[in-house]
């Protein structure tokens, strides 16, 4: 993991953002790059809908408006990081247990520019322990859905989401087709999010400064 790939990742995605824009932020270290770099956009831009209550703290701290993504309506950009990404750009989110806000983001954003350092590039999902965020009372049934699917469910212990739930984490699966697990898992009830994003990948990935291809 390079720190500094992520600054660099977090700064060079400034350039996407347009005067006027509203801006979908995820969240993470490599976010609070861009997040510092939108500082100096402040007066060109409306304002941000925010994936956590991290990153709107710190999108108040530099005087960026946070705004309601039901006011906003679609957004025309989502800039966040990830933990994994495959040459599909599918990824794995959710080390930050925000995978849910994001996952609402990223759906309502034109554009997901997806910035990371090359240590979360991958050929195959699926090292990184999948996220799973669960209704509370939902934890032991789906841990054992996820069981029957030949995956080693770990509860993320003593971790709460800023939606009130918890969070699984799934290790043990190499995911070959990552839109059709993502589609199996989201039957199961109780499950808010699978921090797969298989459905809907990044549009852009930048590797440090660099556009992954
Ligand atoms: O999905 C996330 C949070 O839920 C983050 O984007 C992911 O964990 C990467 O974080 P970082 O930039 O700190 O490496």
């Amino acid at each position: 993991m390079s720190n500094n790939e992520k600054r660099l990742a977090g700064e060079a995605a400034i350039r996407y953002v347009e005067d006027g824009a509203i801006v979908g932020v995820g969240t993470g270290s490599t976010v609070a790059y861009f997040i510092d770099a939108l500082a100096d956009l402040r007066d060109r831009i409306q304002g941000a809908v925010s994936s956590s209550e991290q990153s709107t703290a710190q999108l108040k701290k530099h005087g960026i408006p946070v705004l309601d993504l039901n006011a906003t309506g679609p957004l025309s950009l989502y800039v966040d990081g990830a933990d994994e990404c495959d040459p599909y750009k599918r990824l794995i989110k959710g080390g930050g247990a925000a995978l849910t806000r994001e996952k609402i983001i990223a759906e309502a954003s034109e554009k997901f520019v997806c910035v990371i350092d090359s240590s979360k590039k991958v050929d195959l999902l699926g090292k990184f322990p999948l996220p799973i965020e669960v209704i509370p009372m939902a934890r032991s049934l789906v841990g054992r859905e996820i069981a029957k699917r030949g995956g080693q469910p770990v509860w993320r212990d003593g971790v709460v989401t800023d939606n009130g739930n918890w969070v699984i984490d799934v290790h043990g699966w190499q995911i070959a087709d990552p839109a059709a697990l993502e589609n199996d898992l989201n039957q199961i009830p109780g499950i808010v999010a699978v921090g797969l994003f298989a459905r809907r990948p990044a549009n852009i990935v930048l590797i440090g400064d660099r556009l992954m291809d």
